[in-house]
């Protein structure tokens, strides 16, 4: 492979040098691939790349790609990796202009969730609060947003959002995403294809928005974006990367600009839909939350099941049942203890 030392330094990849200089401060840099593709990294873990002049983007798209906004999220880090070094080395050619963040390259490194704050409830201004002032990731969660304003501003076109994670949980559903919520919005038919193409067949649909970043670039840049949940947490090293071929190629054919594929089935036998019904908060030293560390990712209670209590309320599920989602207990007051969630309500069905 071309060893591009200008954006990399002496590291392999884009992969170790945000590694390596995590702790670093790294000026702008700016480098140009032999077809004329340019590459700007705007920052540590932070590159712009923009097509050849003239090449043409059939799919009239501009795409974000995030994963490591937790730190020990690795797998879809080494997925992003892998294809910008496909990039690098002539492999393909860039169609669309594309913004690609690896999140918190200090968590990273420790191969932590994050180290002071969750960066993922530090998006849609929550960066701002005086309880995030002067803590890294706050001011991380505000450099991405600035960065993604600035590439929402200087392209035409759909812009998509995917950020990439992996759950802390055994899941029943390998892989799902969640879409933001915004008023007045439903899911377009094209993304669906394309999470089935990424197979990708679960889909949640948000209730209300929030401080995710996913939630920061559908509401305030007007994307098209998603939480995509991988699979499993593993280091560094430790994935079955043939577990994500899935994202990869769909990715890999969005940046080349390629027609979607035909799907042989309709979209609504093969993904199944979701709606959030609740956010489990952890309201302070009186709330028990009675699901089980170790429960799985969709795990379904029966109506009438007490799924957590507090001094003002006993939380039972109502007259169908219920599943849970990202069950944690351990996060601070305030912040999602876990989802419950229940089949997709059909307007009229
Ligand atoms: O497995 C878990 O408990 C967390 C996995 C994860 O990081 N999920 C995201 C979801 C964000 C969203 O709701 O869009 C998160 O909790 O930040
Ligand atoms: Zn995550």
């Amino acid at each position: 492979m071309t060893v591009y030392s200008d954006l990399f330094s002496d590291s392999a990849d884009w992969l170790s040098h945000t590694l390596n200089n995590a702790a670093a401060d790294v000026a702008e840099v700016r480098t140009e691939l032999p077809d004329g593709t340019v590459i700007v990294r705007k920052a540590l873990g932070i590159l712009e790349l923009t097509p050849a002049p003239g090449r043409s983007n059939p799919n009239n798209e501009a795409l974000i790609v995030s994963a490591g906004v937790h730190g020990n999220e690795t797998a879809p880090i080494e997925v992003l990796n892998g294809l910008v070094s496909e990039l690098l080395n002539g492999d393909w050619q860039l169609a669309c202009p594309l913004l690609l963040i690896l999140g918190n390259p200090p968590a990273m490194v420790k191969g932590d969730r994050f180290l002071d704050a969750n960066m993922n409830r530090l998006f849609h201004g929550a960066h701002q609060k005086p309880e995030y002032q002067g803590l890294p990731e706050a001011a991380r969660a505000r450099q991405i947003e600035t960065l993604c304003r600035d590439f929402q501003a200087s392209h035409s076109g759909q812009l998509s959002h995917y950020d990439l994670h992996t759950a802390i949980r055994p899941s029943q559903r390998e892989k799902f995403a969640l879409y933001p919520f915004v008023e007045g919005r439903e899911v377009p038919a094209q993304q669906c294809e394309f999470l089935l193409e990424a197979e990708v067949e679960t889909l949640l649909l948000q209730h209300k928005s929030g401080t995710t970043f996913s939630s920061f670039s559908s509401s305030q840049l007007g994307a098209e974006s998603f939480t995509v949940e991988l699979g499993k947490v593993r280091p560094f090293g430790q994935n079955d990367l043939s577990r994500f071929t899935g994202i990869r190629d769909a990715l890999r054919r969005r940046f080349r600009g390629q027609p979607a594929p035909q799907p042989a089935k309709a979209t609504f036998e093969r993904l199944t839909v979701f709606e959030v019904v609740q956010e489990i908060l952890n309201s302070g030293p009186s709330f028990v939350f009675h699901v089980p560390d170790d429960v799985a990712n969709f795990t379904e209670y029966a109506p009438g099941t007490v799924l957590w209590e507090d001094e003002s309320t006993t939380y039972r599920v109502g007259d169908e049942a219920e599943s849970i989602v990202f069950p944690n207990r351990d996060v601070p007051v305030g912040q999602r203890a876990g989802l419950l969630i229940r089949p997709r309500h059909t307007p009229g069905a």
